[in-house]
């Protein structure tokens, strides 16, 4: 069709990693039929919990890189597995792009964007732990697109997400200036405080960080994607992760649309991470996520030596 060679780059790469996280999703619950994860520890000897990485991510990465690496050979692609073998098997090559998504006009301030000024950051499976402990439904591929230090764009898909049909997946995007698409957005309850944070991440420091909002509930679930998630759908009004662990590929696309959708992500000291490529990996000083909240507000909630001790050690 025209539109694929005449829209911009930015919608171009957002039409290409709505279909690429397709395919990686059907690679993710491939892996899980088989049976034989291919489990690797990817921790150090100082951290305190194992780090797995599977087949699934292993390949849904293979498959993301490849594929958008020969349809933009000229944008920086970052991936959690590191370096990854791009020689796949052609099935695995995504060519298309979404044509739905191409037909909507591209925001004025994305449509000068050079190459060089983006960096796509892919988390090929995120909640990992959650995946090979059976939850999931926790698991998204998340692809996020930056320009310059900004997340303006990105993909959130759950490989596991049942449509009452009993097909499988469902894929949610967002483009700052756009908008959103893939789901319903519901602001979350009113006269109710509802927290979602890690069930596998937890420590001392960020209990404590949890306390000081006295929410009316706790909810405990696996993988940034899928947090943020809740929050675009009404589930709870705020993201607490006060703790360092996640990074850049973690956050850059769930950043990219929630905040398309009038929502904010930032640290918790409420600042926005950089996602350009020379930025470290790590986001040292957690995630604080928020829909329909004074962010400010929330973060002054957090006492303040709270705050300093997070990614101090
Ligand atoms: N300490 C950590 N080490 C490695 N990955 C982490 C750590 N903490 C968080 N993450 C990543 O952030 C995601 C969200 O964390 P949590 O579920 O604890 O809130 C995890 O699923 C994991 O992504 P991934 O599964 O892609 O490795
Ligand atoms: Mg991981
Ligand atoms: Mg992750
Ligand atoms: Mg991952």
């Amino acid at each position: 069709m025209a539109t694929s060679t005449v829209s911009p780059i930015i919608m171009r790469i957002m039409a290409a990693s709505i279909k690429t996280s397709v395919k990686a999703a059907s690679i993710i619950r491939d892996v899980l039929k088989t049976g034989d994860l291919g489990i690797v520890d990817k921790s150090n000897k100082n951290d305190t919990q194992i780090d797995p990485q599977t087949l699934a991510d292993r390949s849904a990465q293979r498959c993301i890189i490849a594929s958008l690496t020969k349809k933009f050979p000229s944008v920086k692609i970052i991936g959690e597995e590191g370096d990854s073998d791009l020689n796949v098997p052609s099935d695995w090559l995504v060519e298309d792009l979404d044509e739905a998504f191409l037909e909507q006009s591209c925001p004025s301030e994305w449509k000068d964007v050079k190459p060089e000024d983006f960096v796509i950051w892919v988390d090929p499976l995120d909640g990992t732990a959650e995946y090979t402990q059976g939850f999931v439904e926790h698991v998204t591929v998340l692809i996020g697109i930056a320009v310059k230090d900004a997340a303006v764009g990105g993909v959130i898909h759950q490989p596991f997400y049942k449509h009452p049909s009993g097909e499988l997946g469902r894929t949610i995007w967002g483009l700052k200036g756009l908008g959103t698409g893939g789901f319903v957005p519901i602001l979350p309850p009113t006269g109710q405080f509802i927290i979602t944070t890690t069930r596998s991440h937890s420590n001392a420091l960020h209990q404590q960080a949890l306390n000081s909002f006295n929410a009316t509930q706790t909810i405990k679930v696996g993988g940034a994607g899928f947090k943020v998630l809740q929050l675009l759908e009404g589930k709870a009004h705020a993201y607490v992760f006060a703790t360092p662990g996640c990074k850049k590929w973690d956050t850059c696309a769930p950043e990219a649309v929630l905040e398309a959708q009038g929502g904010t992500l930032t640290d918790i000291d409420g600042n926005h991470y950089a996602y350009n490529a020379s930025v470290e990996h790590i986001n040292r000083k957690g995630v604080l996520a928020t829909v329909g909240q004074d962010h400010a507000e929330l973060v002054s909630k957090i006492p303040l030596e709270v705050r300093q001790a997070v990614g101090n050690k």
